[in-house]
């Protein structure tokens, strides 16, 4: 096969560093799917160069909690907490829909994510065969896992693993290595312990990691201590469930027992900072699980609850988020939350040997932004600050991920962005006639 080359000349690198993000200026060598030389004599001819001078680059943002389809629901149900907003207004919807909806709802969010710098996202929902083809098509990188809820029904358990077997067999590992997949046990709220048990058996059997949501609201909490005399993570590991390939969305309400294990297990956190304030389920304890070395990560959850897949605005969010909550202008400084969207992102989903950061072997996941735009201006201090505080998506001139431009100069390449719209207008008017 004949080598695909492009050269990404004279730009502002961005890169994660252990707790340092470095920039420094040169040029990026992209030779098929990965990046091939960082440095400032590049000679090679490329069959493509993109003139850096101007601009910033930096690895593609990593989304560790989503439910991309829900892009579709936008808006649905705003101002109410987790219980009323999933069982009368966010299940019921989700009752219409089918692989086509799903489907569709995946490419708008691909698409969103595309525009705004995303180019890795973990994903739990349903129809999810239809979302691995239009992730296949939209050409950014998934953790596909479909949202397993059993409420004890030994039945719908087994359907519940048929559906999540049969996605490992189709998808994990497919479009060129882009997809990889896990089980998705919604919650050990919705999760009978038989299936939590199953689940931890088969993931080791098929060699996969486990998406999870803990530790959301404090009802969550009262209802597994009420049926187990156990808190959730105690209830887990009382399972043997958890390990560093768990990735725990939320962790709002832990108690000091419950960190010291998620510390022991090496369990991956994704904290979802807009969902957890719109949803006023609380404040997650970010700053002390860091403090003790637990890693954590950045997710939006799904657009219903957010409203929009905007890592830039989560980033920001989440470093105010914690400065208030602890009355400390010094946590979660940028450079810290930088790291969290996209090497701890990466390490959150054990794929931070290809992606996460911007250097020599790994994937080319890589986005550019424009360092003349007026909220990033003046540029004298670009570092991590403009990018966390100032910046926001839109900022984004061009995309690619496994060495392909997905975006460029803010053009989709990739899917034809009007259709996806008008497809996903429809699609909801639809549903909720029905
Ligand atoms: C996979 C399942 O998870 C639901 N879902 C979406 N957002 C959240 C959240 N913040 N907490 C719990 N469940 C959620 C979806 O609506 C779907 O039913
Ligand atoms: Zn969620």
């Amino acid at each position: 096969m004949e080598t695909k080359t492009i050269l990404i000349k004279d730009i502002t690198i961005l890169n994660p560093d252990l707790g340092n993000v470095k920039e420094f200026q040169g040029s990026v060598l992209i030779e098929n799917d990965k990046i091939a030389k960082i440095g400032n004599n590049i000679n090679e001819s490329v069959d493509k160069v993109i003139d850096g001078k101007g601009k910033i680059l930096m690895p593609g943002l990593v989304n560790t909690h989503n439910h991309i389809s829900m892009n579709l629901f936008r808006g649905l149900a705003d101002d109410l907490e987790l219980n009323t907003w999933l069982n009368d207004h966010i299940w019921p919807m989700e009752s219409h829909l089918n692989s086509n909806y799903c489907y569709i709802g995946a490419l708008l969010a691909a698409v969103e994510m595309i525009k705004s710098g995303t180019t890795t996202f973990n994903d739990m929902y349903f129809y999810m065969g239809s979302v691995a083809q239009a992730i296949d098509k939209a050409g950014i990188r998934g953790v596909l896992s479909y949202g397993m809820i059993d409420f004890g029904d030994e039945e719908k358990r087994e359907h519940e693993f048929k559906e999540n077997i049969d996605l490992i067999k189709d998808f994990n590992n497919s479009a060129n290595g882009r997809i990889t997949c896990r089980f998705g046990p919604h919650s050990p709220v919705t999760c009978s312990k038989e299936l939590l048990e199953r689940v931890r058996e088969e993931a080791n059997k098929y060699n996969v990691g486990i998406h999870i949501h803990m530790n959301e609201t404090q009802k969550e909490i009262k209802d597994v201590v009420d049926s187990t005399g156990m808190r959730p993570f105690e209830y887990l590991n009382s399972l043997n469930f958890l390990s560093s390939d768990v990735l725990a969305a939320h962790c709002v309400w832990l108690s000091d027992n419950e960190i010291d294990i998620l510390k022991q297990k090496d369990v991956q956190v994704s904290h979802n900072p807009c969902s957890n304030m719109k949803l006023a389920s609380g404040i997650a304890p970010v700053s002390k699980l860091l403090n003790k070395g637990v890693n954590v990560s950045i997710g939006t959850d799904g657009v219903a609850s957010n409203n929009n897949l905007d890592l830039f605005e989560e980033m920001k969010f989440a470093s105010l988020l914690q400065k208030v909550n602890d009355l400390n202008p010094e946590v979660l400084p940028s450079n810290q939350v930088f790291n969290m969207a996209t090497i701890n992102g990466a390490k959150a989903l054990s794929l931070d040997k290809d992606i996460g950061s911007i250097e020599v072997g790994k994937k080319a996941d890589l986005i550019l932004l424009d360092k003349k735009s007026i909220n990033m201006t003046p540029d004298s201090k670009i570092s991590s600050s403009n990018l966390v505080y100032s910046a926001n998506g839109s900022d984004v001139l061009t995309t690619i991920c496994n060495g392909q431009i997905l975006m460029e100069d803010k053009k989709i390449l990739c899917l034809n962005e009007d259709k996806v719209k008008s497809l996903a207008n429809e699609a909801i008017l639809e549903m909720k006639n029905l």
